[in-house]
């Protein structure tokens, strides 16, 4: 299996932009997390899709990475909402010629990333160079299993607290409350409803993942509702960010190793604290419903540990 870690803080989008004080300094400021997130994942996928990642100054990619966040935000919006039920309303909105032309453009892009790569594709490279290669308590855990080494995949199964709080962001932070719509492709009778083929359902996640039945204190952030009494990780059925069934997220893995690794490497190197003046009540974390949860406009400051 191919061992994975981020090799240095770059995705996070503090490499490649001048000298260490330099981007100490910088980062000590307040600032928004949201873009240098979107753009580090994105980057991943590039990397895997496109073989390469993009330059963070990059116009091609900032653009690319923009009509995706506009599309997101555009597709959960209300007059998205009309336009499903009066299909014949789409010629006079506004958001169908964005989120069209937003495809468009992004396609002729992919179209020409891939063409360049075809041109680039060599069998024999590929052959003969296969692949080779409650915080504090979580920065305990981390400085006493890992130390300063990177961080790798490797180490979850080490590090069940750090392991428990990410669980139980993705549980009360759960960032695609209404999964994606599904269409029923015979009758079915669910809790006694009866639902007629060819019905779209939105399965509400965000019912299951803070059910009272099912979580101890469904509104609190509380690691323990994924940890025994000896600290270990336990599995929640309940527990389905994701989805569940055939078309569950296909991406899980790779979210999950990312998450893992981003959380487990910015921890490691820096303390996150609110703005001076603004204390932590003073943060919006009701979040931006799209089709996705996004965070709502922050600012945050990244402390380097000593
Ligand atoms: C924390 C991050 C992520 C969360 C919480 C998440 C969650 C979800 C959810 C709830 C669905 C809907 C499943 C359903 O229809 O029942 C979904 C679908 C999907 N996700 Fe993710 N996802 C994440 C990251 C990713 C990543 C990184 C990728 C790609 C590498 C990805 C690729 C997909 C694909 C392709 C589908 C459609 C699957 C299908 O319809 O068969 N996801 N995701």
């Amino acid at each position: 299996m191919q061992r994975f870690a981020l090799s240095n803080l770059r995705d996070f989008g503090m490499g490649k932009r001048g000298s260490e004080e330099k981007i100490i300094e910088e980062i000590e400021k307040p600032f928004n997390t949201t873009q240098p997130v979107n753009y580090a994942v994105s980057n991943i996928i590039s990397s895997i899709v496109y073989g390469s990642r993009f330059e963070y100054t990059d116009p091609q990619f900032t653009a690319m990475v923009d009509r995706a966040n506009e599309n997101v935000g555009v597709a959960g919006s209300t007059s998205v909402m009309v336009y499903n039920t009066f299909p014949l309303l789409g010629p006079f909105l506004k958001i169908k010629r964005i989120l069209v032309n937003n495809i468009v453009q992004s396609r002729e892009q992919m179209t020409k990333l891939i063409n360049g790569l075809q041109e680039t594709l060599n069998l024999d490279r590929l052959v003969s160079h296969p692949q080779t290669e409650r915080r504090d308590r979580v920065q305990e855990e981390i400085d006493r299993v890992i130390g300063g080494r990177q961080p790798v995949v490797e180490d979850r199964k080490k590090l069940p607290y750090t392991d428990a709080v990410i669980h139980e962001t993705q549980r009360l932070a759960n960032i695609v409350p209404l999964s994606l719509p599904h269409i029923t492709t015979c009758d079915v009778t669910l809790n006694g409803y009866f639902i007629k083929k060819g019905t779209t359902v939105v399965p509400l996640l965000t019912s299951v993942l803070k059910d009272p039945n099912e979580w101890e204190k469904p509104n609190s952030f509380y690691p323990e509702h994924f940890l025994d009494e000896k600290g270990q990780i336990v599995k929640r059925d309940a527990f389905m960010p994701f989805s569940a069934g055939r078309r569950m997220c296909l991406g899980e893995s790779l979210a999950r190793m990312e998450l893992f690794l981003f959380f487990n490497s910015l921890l490691q190197t820096y303390c996150f604290t609110t703005p001076p003046g603004v204390s932590g009540d003073d943060l919006d974390l009701k979040g931006v419903v799209g089709l996705t949860l996004n965070p709502s406009p922050h600012k945050l400051c990244a402390n380097r540990r000593s």
